[in-house]
């Protein structure tokens, strides 16, 4: 069966864990007027925490839960914001072949206030720093290869960086005197529920 795929005016942000994909799509949604859909959040929203998750399914049968809400996401257009490890499903490749695929990236230094005391992402248990290394360094390659922009967050805000995203893609502002206020769409609330779930 073939994916279906997103299209070409849905842009999705990827990224390692931490790095801000979360904080900046929902402020690049309610600037450009577009919907908002947070991968994780749709998933806790569905299935419960995300800890829970890999604690019942295993890393394995997360991935599945996550790739297939990843295709009802970027379906549709809009901001979307992916799970750090989400690029490694096959299938969420192929779909976002024609999206717009924002890269955010950064370093262990960066993200370290934000990770160190972290228990809502399984696969930072134990020592949060190195494991979040590891996992960049091996997927980073994908990360870039999906891109079509790459965006160095390393000194910016999270308001910073939506600017930079802008830049980047500028047929996201919305022309001035037309534009809506942000619909929402599933996971798209402008509360700040952590989106991790417990
Ligand atoms: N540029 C930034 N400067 C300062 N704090 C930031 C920045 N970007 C994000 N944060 C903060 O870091 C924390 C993690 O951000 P966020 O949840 O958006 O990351 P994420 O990339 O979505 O992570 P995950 O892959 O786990 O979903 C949040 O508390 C957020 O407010
Ligand atoms: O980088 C990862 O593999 C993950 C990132 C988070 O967004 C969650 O999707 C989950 O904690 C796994
Ligand atoms: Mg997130």
């Amino acid at each position: 069966m073939s994916s279906p795929m997103a299209p070409s005016d849905t842009v999705v942000l990827i990224g390692p864990m931490a790095v801000g994909k979360t904080a900046v799509g929902r402020m690049l949604a309610r600037r450009t007027g577009r919907t908002f859909v947070d991968t994780d959040r749709v998933l806790v929203e569905r299935y419960g925490p995300i800890r829970g998750l890999f604690d019942q399914h295993g890393e394995e049968g997360f991935r599945l839960l996550e790739a297939d809400v990843v295709q009802g996401a970027v379906t549709d257009a809009g901001i979307v914001s992916l799970g750090g490890g989400a690029v490694l499903d096959a299938g969420t490749q192929a779909v976002l072949q024609d999206a717009a695929v924002v890269f955010l990236d950064t370093d262990a230094r960066t993200v370290l206030p934000r990770i160190s005391r972290d228990s809502k992402r399984p696969l930072l248990a134990g020592n949060p720093l190195e494991r979040w290394q590891e996992l960049y360094d091996q997927r980073r390659p994908i990360y870039a290869r999906l891109a079509s922009v790459v965006i160095d967050t390393r000194g910016l805000s999270v308001r910073g960086t939506a600017d930079a995203v802008v830049r980047a893609l500028p047929h996201l502002l919305p022309d001035r005197h037309t534009a809506s206020p942000p619909r929402t769409a599933g996971a798209n609330h402008e509360s700040r529920t952590d989106t991790h779930g417990d």
